[in-house]
Formats: C-alpha cells, sequence, structure tokens
C-alpha cells in the first residue's frame, strides 16, 4: 500500500571517471583487476535466488589472453528452463503488488551500489571478460548503468501519473498493470549495461523474468545478478539460465506464458524469435511484447564542406573503440574527392597509432575481438579485401589470434560503394570507406540510403548549414539515432535515447518512457458516483 503520492529524485547523469595516470581511482580499479584476474570463479545458474550447479560446464576466459580462464559456468538447458519460468510465476503475485515506489528504492539501491562499491567489480568484470579499456567498462558497466536505473525509475514515476479526464460525477483512473505472464530477457555480449538494463527494465515495472545472458559475457553477468541481490531484488524476480542460444530459447519460446521479450543481439537471432512466436502463437494467454534493438551498418558521411580533422577523428573513435564492437560503431564512410588527401594523411597515421593489446595495459585504446569467430569474420573480410579488385586495405589489416583475439583497426578502400563490408554488418575493428565525387553528394545521399537493410545510427560532417538541413531529411529512415559532426557512438541515456528501425530493430529506445511502456499494459477504470436510475433517455419524451 503506498501511503504517499512520492517523487523519485530527478536523475542526473553518472559522471565518468578519468582514469588519469596518478588518479585514486585508476590505482583502485587496476588493483581490483588485479585481484579478480587471480582468482578463478565457480558460475551457479541463479533460479528464485537458489544457486543451481548442473555440472554441465564452459569455461568464461579473457579474449585478450584465451588460455586464461576466469569461471567455470554452469549451463542450463530444458529442465532449468522449466525451473526458472516457475520460479518467475511464483514471484510474479507479491513482486506485481509490492508498492510501486519500494520497486524504485531497488533499482536506485542497485545505481547508489553500482557508482559506490560495485563500480570497480563490474569495470573490472567487463574489462578482463569483454576485453574492454577501463574507459570504455567506465562509460558502459559502471556509468550507462546507474543512468539506466535512476532514469527508468524517474520515467515510471511520469508513466504513473499519466492519468485521464473526468467528466462531473465520475472518476477515470488508469492503471499500469505489468504484463500476464514472465518476460524473457536476452542480452549481447558486447555491454555490460544492456544485460544490466534488459531484465530490470521490465521488473521495475512488476514482471518477472527470465534471462538468459550472452555466453561470452557471463562473468559480468554473474556479479550483475550479486549486485541485485545486495539491492534487495526478492528471490525469483529475474532468474539467470545461462546456456546455448537454442536450448534455453525454445524451451522459453514454447511456454504458453510467454508475455514479453526484450532482446539486444544480432537480426537473425531476433527474426528467428519472431518466427517462432508466430508459429506458437495461439498457445499463449495474449500476444507477447516483441522488443529487439539489432543489428547495424553505421555511417559517417562528409560533405564537401566538413572540417577533415573532425571527421578524422570521429572515424577513429566512432569505428575502433572498443574494437569496433558496438552496435553503433561507424563501420562505413563516405568522404568527398575533395577533402581525401587531407583524410588519408591523417587517418593512416593515426590508425597505424592506436595502442592495441592487454588491458590490464591502462594505455592501451584497444582491446582484443570477443572470441574466435569474431576473429574468424574480421579475417575473412581483411583476406577478401587483399584480393579483390574492388577494394584495398589502406592501413591495418594485420590479425594474430596466438594469445588474443587481436585484430589490428582496419579501414578498407572501396572502390565501389557496394563492395560487400560497406553493406554487411561486421562487428569488428575493420570498417571502409569509400572516395565520392565531391560534386555527387545528393547521390551519396541516396547510396546511404539505399546500402544496408540497417538504420541504426549515421552521421553527417558539414559546415555547410545547407547541407546538414539536406542530410538531416533526406536520411530521415535511415537512423534512429543520427548526429551532427559528432561520431555516431556514445549515446548517453537521459540525452540521445538509443534505438534504430529497419532491420536494427523496434526501436523501443532503451532508457526511456517508451521501453518501459512495452512492459506495461495499461487498464482503464471508470467509477460513476451516482449511477442513473431509470433506463430511458431525456430525448424519449
Ligand atoms: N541495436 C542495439 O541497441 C544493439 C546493442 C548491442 C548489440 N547489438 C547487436 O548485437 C550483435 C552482437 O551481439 P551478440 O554477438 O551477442 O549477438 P547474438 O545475436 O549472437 O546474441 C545475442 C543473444 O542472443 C542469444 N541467442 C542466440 N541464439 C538464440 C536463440 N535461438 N534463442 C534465444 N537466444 C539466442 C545469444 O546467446 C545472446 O545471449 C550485433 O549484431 C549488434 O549490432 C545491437
Ligand atoms: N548505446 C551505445 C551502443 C550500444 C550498442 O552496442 C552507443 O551509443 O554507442
Amino acid at each position: 500500500m503506498s501511503l504517499g503520492i512520492f517523487k523519485v529524485p530527478h536523475p542526473v547523469n553518472e559522471p565518468v571517471k578519468g582514469y588519469a595516470p596518478g588518479s585514486p581511482e585508476r590505482a583502485s580499479l587496476a588493483a581490483k583487476v588485479k585481484e579478480m584476474a587471480a582468482q578463478k570463479i565457480e558460475i551457479p545458474l541463479v533460479i528464485g535466488g537458489k544457486e543451481i550447479r548442473t555440472g554441465k560446464l564452459a569455461k568464461a576466459v579473457m579474449p585478450h589472453d584465451h588460455g586464461h580462464v576466469l569461471a567455470d559456468v554452469h549451463l542450463g538447458g530444458e529442465a532449468e528452463v522449466k525451473l526458472a519460468v516457475e520460479a518467475a510465476a511464483k514471484a510474479k503475485a507479491e513482486w506485481a503488488a509490492m508498492p510501486w515506489e519500494a520497486r524504485v528504492s531497488i533499482f536506485l539501491k542497485a545505481a547508489d551500489l553500482l557508482a559506490g562499491p560495485y563500480r570497480d567489480v563490474l569495470n573490472a568484470a567487463t574489462m578482463l571478460g569483454q576485453s574492454k579499456t577501463c574507459h570504455q567498462a567506465e562509460i558502459d558497466s559502471a556509468c550507462e548503468l546507474v543512468d539506466f536505473y535512476r532514469f527508468n525509475s524517474f520515467y515510471y514515476e511520469q508513466i504513473l501519473r499519466e492519468q485521464p479526464e473526468s467528466m462531473p460525477g465520475m472518476w477515470n483512473r488508469l492503471e499500469h498493470r505489468p504484463l500476464e505472464g514472465f518476460v524473457f530477457a536476452v542480452t549481447p555480449f558486447n555491454f555490460t549495461s544492456i544485460a544490466g538494463n534488459l531484465p530490470t527494465a521490465p521488473a521495475l515495472v512488476g514482471n518477472t523474468v527470465v534471462w538468459k545472458p550472452a555466453s561470452t559475457a557471463l562473468y559480468s553477468a554473474h556479479f550483475l545478478m550479486k549486485l541485485w541481490k545486495e539491492a534487495g531484488l526478492p528471490d525469483g524476480v529475474i532468474n539467470m539460465v545461462p546456456g546455448s542460444g537454442a536450448s534455453i530459447g525454445n524451451p522459453v519460446l514454447a511456454s504458453p506464458q510467454l508475455a514479453g521479450i526484450h532482446f539486444t543481439g544480432s537480426t537473425s537471432v531476433f527474426n528467428g524469435m519472431w518466427r517462432t512466436v508466430g508459429q506458437n502463437l495461439e498457445s499463449y494467454k495474449g500476444y507477447p511484447r516483441l522488443v529487439g534493438e539489432t543489428g547495424g551498418k553505421d555511417f559517417i558521411v562528409a560533405h564537401p564542406s566538413a572540417d577533415p580533422v573532425a571527421l578524422t577523428v570521429a572515424i577513429v573513435r566512432g569505428a575502433f573503440e572498443y574494437q569496433g564492437q558496438k552496435c553503433s560503431a561507424a563501420s562505413r564512410a563516405y568522404v568527398p574527392s575533395n577533402l581525401w588527401p587531407k583524410v588519408k594523411e591523417m587517418l593512416v597515421p593515426m590508425v597505424e597509432g592506436i595502442k592495441m593489446g592487454d588491458i590490464q595495459d591502462f594505455s592501451n585504446f584497444m582491446g582484443a575481438v570477443i572470441d574466435a569467430n569474431s576473429f574468424r569474420d574480421q579475417k575473412n573480410a581483411i583476406d577478401e579485401a587483399k584480393a579483390s579488385n574492388d577494394a584495398s586495405i589502406l592501413v591495418g589489416g594485420q590479425y594474430d589470434d596466438s594469445k588474443g583475439y587481436f585484430v589490428r583497426p582496419t579501414v578498407i578502400q572501396a572502390k565501389t560503394p557496394g563492395y560487400r563490408t560497406m553493406c554487411d554488418e561486421l562487428f569488428g575493428p575493420v570498417m571502409t570507406l569509400h572516395v565520392y565525387d565531391e560534386t555527387k553528394w545528393e547521390e551519396t545521399l541516396d547510396l546511404v540510403d539505399s546500402t544496408s537493410p540497417y538504420a541504426l545510427t549515421g552521421a553527417v560532417f558539414a559546415q555547410d548549414r545547407y547541407a546538414v538541413q539536406q542530410a538531416i531529411t533526406h536520411l530521415r529512415n535511415c537512423a534512429g539515432n543520427f548526429y551532427v559532426n559528432d561520431k555516431p557512438t556514445g549515446a548517453v541515456v537521459g540525452q540521445q535515447p538509443f534505438g534504430g528501425a529497419r532491420a536494427s530493430g523496434t526501436n523501443d529506445k532503451a532508457g526511456s518512457m517508451l521501453n518501459l511502456l512495452r512492459w506495461i499494459s495499461a487498464r482503464t477504470i471508470k467509477e460513476t458516483f451516482v449511477p442513473p436510475t431509470d433506463y430511458r433517455y431525456p430525448y424519449m419524451g
């Protein structure tokens, strides 16, 4: 029972720590990284608050040192999915009935724990298990996730305040109910904040969740479960079931209690889930809400008036931060012929100068790609470009997986704008650029629009304001997040709500009110104070 009309504290974005040499935060994080790297842990499933050890084990390794095992992880299958669905069902009534401000308190506490004592733990886990540099971990597993919890809590209060009009003699009310059944959260490897947000956003508004983390991010997933428990999340609200995609996904989607899917990952996996839900439709109680943020082939298009220095820096940061493994990463660029000599002169040495290696060395700009599959995809794209008449390697092109899955930042120059790597998502540190005739700006905007099925992020660089406006208008449907004179990565919760359309997903903007609304089913209640006592209307005489 709520005995007040409460106001959630107004959120402010969590400040990003610098980790400069000599800073206390650097010393503290480096010590935590060292401590965690020296231990090998065991990661159980967590179902209904209980740790479950199946004995079917996988190894969590460091991508930059794949012989180094961080954890043995217990994997689940159909039997554990059944337990998790039951645990979610058991926890549902009490969790949904908990006063909204009590649920909010749990996530505000999680935010404060993460901004404080858990910051080093989650950052170190993300660095070690996903090969992020300290800066990339900080903006993800600390700041973005803290922001998700504080901003979602704030947006939830606003949703609850959304109420209809009432005429004299009645009171109309809107109840923002959680969905009937459970939500299936399926998360990608590349952002700990996404793993920490997809199960919690539906939970915040009263749903219970079965969560399948990515197999290559189980190390940080384990610490997220610990964070939520310490914040006070009751047993059974979020049930973590690691395992291979289909062995978890298929039995979950077969459950008649499935009420929604909160997915982030590749387009093909989401398409497969959507198809399965369609096939099973009659077996569900309602229409499952399908929310999926998927792949991208994000672009930078430069106008002949662009500032070549800003453009070059945006290409380098946008394409190579976190090894290009951001769904938002700049993976195709269109550079006008008038700027090309200057851009090339700066770009080649800048990329050659990028320091790559073990993320425990804080001076590195890049770590390793996530696993052997990704390494193979990048290697194939590089080898293909080396052998092609339609493309050449401008800079980079080296790879070595003897110790870690290392791929040098690589720029492919495509002669033809339809060259494969201008169209396909590679999800790694291999970007492709095409130099276009500076007189063909409008034709190039058409190319940007038509080259790829995705529409996630994109950027225009131009000093000419007419050109900026032209790009904003012409490329309206090419990106859910569009940047003017900035790189296409690094969206901040509360500032640039994130998500794309076309083959990039359902565009439900994680960390915004639009997303929370997908986990709520509103009920309208009309109460009439003095009901009529005669069935006849005045016009009847
Ligand atoms: N649009 C966005 O906001 C966004 C954000 C991050 C990542 N991504 C995309 O994610 C992809 C990279 O992440 P990834 O490699 O982890 O993606 P992925 O599609 O391989 O895996 C995502 C999740 O789906 C699971 N999965 C795979 N098959 C499944 C099945 N049959 N049933 C249920 N679950 C299944 C995986 O185990 C993992 O947990 C890229 O395509 C990237 O663009 C998009
Ligand atoms: N929100 C992140 C991308 C998340 C996807 O990988 C960004 O804007 O760079």
